[in-house]
């Protein structure tokens, strides 16, 4: 009996192809199949054969394709296929090796740019693993003929020869880059194709259907070949509250979906949850393509807000209408203070309902008026407190005589009845868990009868917006040793992701004191991003209607690209439709999707969660980003830092939501987050830096 084994560069590069030649091409690899299975040899008309690399053979769908194969004894993994010559080139700079330490199966990269990484040799120059033994570097599972470029590597060529590396071992070397203490990985086991290492790459078909399934298309990547970082994260179980950090595309939303599937399948009632219906409705359209059938039912996919709304309901709260815009309280705190004819401005009360009462559920004057106000940075004395204190609770009222609520308050109400109740689910997966507040977790907490241990937080300290850091160990959230990060960006290509790790800071504070460095590793090369200075907005517009026009021309779908803009979005649609006659589409807050034939346009708050081939983040001028607009009705100097970190946030997720093509542009005065990135002086096409 032979074994069928596909590997994701393959997957990967099917999923590219043409329609009508996936078609071929499956066909064939089904043929090749079947004509092995019972340890027969491929047919004929498959023009199996050899290449010059060892184990390597090729099979010809037609004239044009070539498929690469592995073939030992009993096995035969599917490499790739391309066109003819970029098939065979591919191939002829790889290797297929088991490694002599873990026993794991290894796609080796060859020639070229190993000589280029080798033949640096500037003996000045810091070499980070130069002081490391070869063979802890091979229980590191660095393959054999890497073992001396990996000590010879300098600082300035170490993150190139990372990206070469097989991925296993670039991280555990980038660990080790950043002072982590690494242990080499399991010994070796006799299956090479399914030691942890390899399955992130190759995985081994039970049958006929499977095969079927993985070659319709049915099988997106990520559905598959779990990174082994991911999979013990979907499968250990947790003796207390879990966390799961990453930057941008490191796949905490697919931890989130396969330990949600996995829980469901063991028949837990699982809640998988975020903030935003956008976010809520990815995960629900993701979460159907893990084929849960029958196991579907045990997870429930909401909102954190709505699924307080639908508690509340059952547990007999009255029914209200939230009302928690920043505006409408602002107004609601300003006509209270003015009443009560307070000196402290409306901006401050509502940062301090925000930042303080709201943040830690408080109930009572006694409660507000020995609380902490860490983070605040202007002081209170007892009269400014009871001014705060009067003037909340006159907004309390307000809200409560017109049938409103603001959602954290809502959470706090439902979270007291919920107590005493017997948890309602077996465990909560909180998804881009930075921006759930207190009032949030303390509700979610309560759903799981106060079991912390069920819960499950993934989050990107880089991407909070919404809300301001705060500690979680008060609410019983303490993550030591039950807390991983994701380091290899699997959405942005690694051109995008350094210029997108360059707006924010290398190490990342929690509010509990945890560091983390946010060093990430790319799996994929791309075109340089592009920042173009335009003299005005319409030139702007004019250079972002060519860039796209030329995007198009190569083959990026309406539907693959966006433009996302701080603030009025239908203004930049409408006018970038009028100068350019491009079809666009606004996103508004809603989860509606966009007509798959027109470019959509956002505010950068709606680009969370999404993911587009291209994207153009445009007007981002001093006076945009940090808005001008809000930075000029904040006084305290607390709130003037959160604001601006919440703004540079914003634009890391805006720019990361791009796989292949970025463009950062603005007209005018660039904003202070551009400063020190290399301009792309006016260059309509986008062409000047790449
Ligand atoms: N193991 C994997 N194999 C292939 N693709 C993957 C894998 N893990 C994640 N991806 C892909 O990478 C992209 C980003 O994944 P995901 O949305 O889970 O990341 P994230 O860390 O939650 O991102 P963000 O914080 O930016 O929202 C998606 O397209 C996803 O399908």
């Amino acid at each position: 009996m032979s074994r069928l084994v596909l590997a994701q560069t393959f997957v990967k590069r099917l999923s590219q192809l043409p329609n009508q030649d996936q078609k071929m091409v499956r066909d064939a690899v089904m043929q090749l199949h079947l004509d092995t299975a019972a340890g027969g040899t491929p047919r004929p008309g498959l023009r199996w054969h050899g290449l010059d690399a060892p184990k390597l053979y090729s099979v010809s769908p037609n004239m044009d394709y070539r498929v690469i194969v592995y073939h030992d004894s009993g096995d035969y993994a599917v490499l790739y296929v391309d066109h003819h010559d970029e098939a065979y080139h591919w191939a002829a700079r790889r290797r297929l090796e088991v490694h002599p330490y873990t026993g794991a199966m290894q796609v080796v990269e060859v020639q070229e740019r190993t000589e280029v990484v080798t033949h640096v040799q500037e003996v000045t120059e810091e070499r980070p693993f130069g002081g490391i033994d070869p063979g802890y570097l091979l229980q590191l599972g660095v393959p054999e003929r890497y073992v001396q470029t990996v000590r010879h590597a300098t600082t300035r060529n170490a993150h190139e020869l990372l990206e070469l590396l097989p991925e296993e071992v670039a991280e555990r070397l980038l660990a080790l880059l950043s002072g982590e203490l690494v242990v080499p990985p399991d010994e070796r086991g006799d299956d090479p194709f399914t030691h942890p290492d390899a399955q992130r790459l190759f995985t081994v078909l039970s049958g006929e259907e499977e095969l079927e399934a993985a070659l319709s298309g049915a099988w997106p990547e990520w559905t598959v070949f779990l990174h082994p970082s991911q999979r013990r994260l979907i499968e250990r179980n947790f003796n207390g509250p879990s966390r799961v950090t990453g930057g941008a595309g490191t796949g905490k939303t697919v931890v989130a979906l396969h330990r949600a599937a996995r829980l469901a399948r063991e028949g837990q009632r699982v809640l998988l949850t975020s903030y935003s219906r956008t976010l809520v409705s990815r995960l629900e359209q993701l979460l159907e393509l893990l084929k849960l059938e029958g196991a579907r039912q045990n997870i429930t996919v909401m909102t954190v807000h709505a699924l307080a709304r639908q508690v509340g309901t059952e547990l007999g709260l009255p029914e209200r209408q939230p009302e928690d815009g920043n505006d409408q309280l602002r107004a609601r705190l300003a006509n209270c203070a003015g009443q009560q004819g307070g000196t402290l401005s409306a901006d401050f009360l509502l940062a301090e309902w925000r930042g303080v009462i709201e943040a830690q559920g408080l109930l009572s004057w006694e409660e507000y008026r020995e609380a902490r106000r860490a983070g605040r940075g202007t002081p209170l004395g007892a009269r400014g407190r009871r001014e705060v204190w009067q003037v909340t609770q006159c907004l309390c009222a307000g809200l409560a005589a017109d049938g409103k609520f603001t959602w954290r308050s809502m959470c706090d109400a439902v979270t007291e009845r919920l107590h005493g109740q017997p948890a309602r689910f077996d465990a909560v997966i909180a998804d881009e868990g930075q921006d759930l507040g207190p009032a949030e977790l303390r509700f979610l907490l309560a759903l799981l009868g106060g079991e912390t241990g069920r819960l499950m937080l993934t989050l990107d300290e880089g991407q909070r917006i919404y809300q301001r850091a705060f500690p979680m160990k008060p609410l019983g959230l303490n993550f030591q040793g039950r807390s991983a990060r994701l380091k290899v960006g699997y959405r942005t290509s690694q051109q995008i992701r350094e210029l997108a790790d360059r707006l924010l800071p290398g190490t990342i504070r929690d509010a509990d004191e945890g560091v983390e460095t946010r060093l990430t590793l790319s799996r994929f090369q791309g075109p340089a991003p592009t920042l173009l200075a335009l003299k005005d907005s319409e030139a702007e517009l004019l250079a972002l209607g060519a860039w796209i026009t030329q995007r198009l021309q190569e083959g990026v779908k309406p539907a693959e690209l966006a433009v996302f803009t701080r603030h009025d979005p239908a203004r930049t649609a409408s006018r970038l439709t009028e100068l350019t006659g491009h079809a666009t589409s606004v996103l508004g807050t809603n989860d509606e999707g966009s007509d798959p034939a027109t470019v959509s346009v956002s505010t950068m708050h709606r680009a969370k969660g999404m993911e587009y081939r291209a994207v153009a983040v445009s007007g981002l001028t001093a006076a945009a980003l940090p808005s001008a607009q809000r930075l000029a009705e904040l006084s305290d100097p607390a709130d003037l830092e959160d604001f601006v970190a919440q703004e540079r946030h914003l634009l890391y997720v805006a720019a990361t939501r791009a796989r292949d093509w970025l463009l950062l542009s603005y007209s005018g005065e660039p904003s202070r987050f551009l400063s020190g990135l290399p301009v792309t002086l006016a260059d309509p096409a986008g062409t000047g830096g790449e």
